[in-house]
């Protein structure tokens, strides 16, 4: 499914190292696929809360470009693994309402990047990838020392939307390019570009 992405036109593809998640992929499927990912298309490592030892494993192992911190990582944390891996970061911030906005402020001065997604739920299984959308007013017309992505429940249905109300310049997708959790769908993933880049 990468190639397919990568012919549609897509810039980044991530490797899921969260055990419970049904996109989870082990160290020597990710290092198998990342050498097939083309020229151009970033690979991206989605970790959440882990620790060096993890790190050093996945970095060891796996070609990568960037490493997404999608846990519950201080802004000291997001410094250290920069300045440890010398690999780009995009810290996840979670957003509800505009309590959360404020955290977005703190993170961006620090990371490489931000991404900026539906707040999970509490209880929830999963930190991303569930396909629910926040209120995008709440982003629209903000700016960050660092580029910034959306994501949270977006498809093909919705990113024109998306991207016309938050005023983002890239957007992220995972469940809503699925025909079932962890099944990527080919024909989803070239509507959903299709519709974010007209
Ligand atoms: O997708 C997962 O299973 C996942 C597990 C643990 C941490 C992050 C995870 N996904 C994060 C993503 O990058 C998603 O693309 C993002 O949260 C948006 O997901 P969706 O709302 O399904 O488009």
């Amino acid at each position: 499914m990468i190639d397919v992405a990568a012919r549609a036109g897509a810039g980044y593809v991530g490797f899921v190292f969260f055990p419970k998640s049904p996109r989870f992929v082990s160290l020597s499927e990710a290092a198998e696929l990342g050498s097939h990912v083309p020229f151009g298309v970033a690979k991206v490592a989605l970790v959440v809360d882990p620790d060096d030892a993890l790190l050093d494993q996945i970095t060891a192992q796996v070609p990568l470009d960037m490493i997404q911190l999608h846990g519950h990582e201080s802004p000291e944390r997001v410094a250290q693994v920069k300045s440890r891996y010398g690999l780009p970061v995009m810290k996840v911030v979670g957003v509800g309402d505009a309590s959360d906005l404020a955290e977005l402020d703190v993170q961006a001065r620090v990371a490489d990047q931000i991404l900026v997604d539906t707040k999970p739920p509490k209880g929830a299984d999963l930190p991303g990838g569930n396909g629910l959308v926040f209120d995008w007013g709440l982003v629209a017309r903000r700016r960050w020392p660092c580029p910034w992505m959306l994501a949270g429940g977006l498809n093909a249905g919705n990113v024109g939307e998306a991207i016309a109300t938050s005023g983002t310049r890239q957007v992220d997708v995972s469940s809503g390019v699925e025909s079932a959790p962890g099944v990527k769908d080919a024909a989803k993933i070239k509507a959903f570009i299709d519709a974010a880049t007209c």
